[in-house]
């Protein structure tokens, strides 16, 4: 970087994209000056590149699930941490060129996630018009914006709508209202934080080889040490078909014990365990401790290990 270490975020853009909006609630603030991307891949290539410091990306969606252009681009691409998460309620609207009526509608363009979550509205209300997805909610705001846009209407938040031009045919067109996306922030790797007791580690793991019960010798690891899951799904190895590695979301730091030693299993047990980091959970919650599984039990066990050993 000419003139030093680059302090910008990026994150998934244009401006008015949700992930736009959850990068404006970020604890610390984000630096000045953030930098839209147009993809998600483009906005972590930023960050292995050093052009910017750390970018924001959606990861997991409560209805649509993962966001699997993050979700791979983690597991796969020269390594990333994450190193903080932000939850965002998210929700719809279609918006149009002003003068445009709902009549009007046949060709509207959306992000995946957004076209999905709004399927049901889409059949009620639109059901000969034609969705055809493209990058983000916002960039599908600004291309309706343009006069002579082939589209007459974009999925997006209000705020896209409003940024662009555009007037409200319809709001709050979710099939669920109570939808939330999560987002992460990610950096180049640096040295992990300290716990701050409620706390979530990404891994992604790859198998040896494919044999009855693979899958539960990776949750014994968990299970036993009484760590809970807050997400695991399963994403193809690109390898051969069938082949398929496991994308987790631990409760916990990998500065608690438990999870430590639940890692180190993974770590026996595993072709490869790729740590994507430990990092504060945004809603703070606590995990629910079980007896015999707290820092100072698993330092007890140790100690009388050692005095068994002499
Ligand atoms: O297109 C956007 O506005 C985004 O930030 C992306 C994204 C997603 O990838 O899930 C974020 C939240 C919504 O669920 C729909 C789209």
């Amino acid at each position: 970087m000419p003139g030093g270490e680059a302090t910008a975020y990026g994150y998934f853009g244009p401006v008015g994209t949700f992930t736009h909006q959850a990068l404006l609630t970020l604890d610390p603030p984000a630096p000045a000056d953030p930098v839209p991307y147009a993809t998600v891949g483009q906005a972590l290539q930023a960050v292995r590149d050093g052009e910017v410091a750390a970018a924001l990306v959606p990861i997991e969606n409560s209805v649509e699930g993962g966001v699997t252009a993050t979700l791979d681009n983690l597991a796969y691409g020269d390594p990333l941490v994450i190193t903080g998460e932000v939850l965002l309620p998210v929700q719809f609207g279609l918006y149009a060129r002003p003068g445009t009526s709902l009549a009007d509608v046949r060709l509207v363009t959306t992000h995946p996630h957004a076209e999905a979550q709004c399927r049901r509205w889409l059949a009620d209300h639109l059901p000969e018009a034609e969705v055809v997805v493209g990058g983000s909610t916002a960039a599908a705001a600004a291309e309706v914006a343009h006069e002579g846009s082939r589209f007459d209407a974009a999925i997006c938040a209000a705020v896209a709508g409003d940024l662009y031009g555009l007037e409200a045919l319809a709001s709050g067109i979710a099939d669920n209202p109570d939808a939330v996306t999560r987002f992460v922030l990610v950096s180049r790797p640096v040295p992990v934080g300290q716990p701050t007791g409620a706390d979530k580690t990404t891994l992604v793991l790859f198998m040896r080889e494919n044999h009855p019960g693979a899958l539960l010798e990776i949750l014994e690891q968990f299970a036993s040490r009484g760590v809970d899951l807050c997400r695991i799904e399963s994403r193809p190895t690109r390898r051969t078909l069938g082949d398929y590695c496991f994308s987790i979301d631990a409760e916990g730091h990998v500065g608690d014990a438990r999870l430590a030693e639940a890692m180190m299993g993974l770590y026996r047990t595993c072709a490869e365990v790729v740590f994507l980091g430990s990092y504060p959970r945004a809603d703070h919650l606590a995990p629910d401790v079980r007896p015999g599984t707290a820092n100072d039990d698993y330092a007890a066990a140790s100690s009388w290990l050692e005095r068994l050993r002499g």
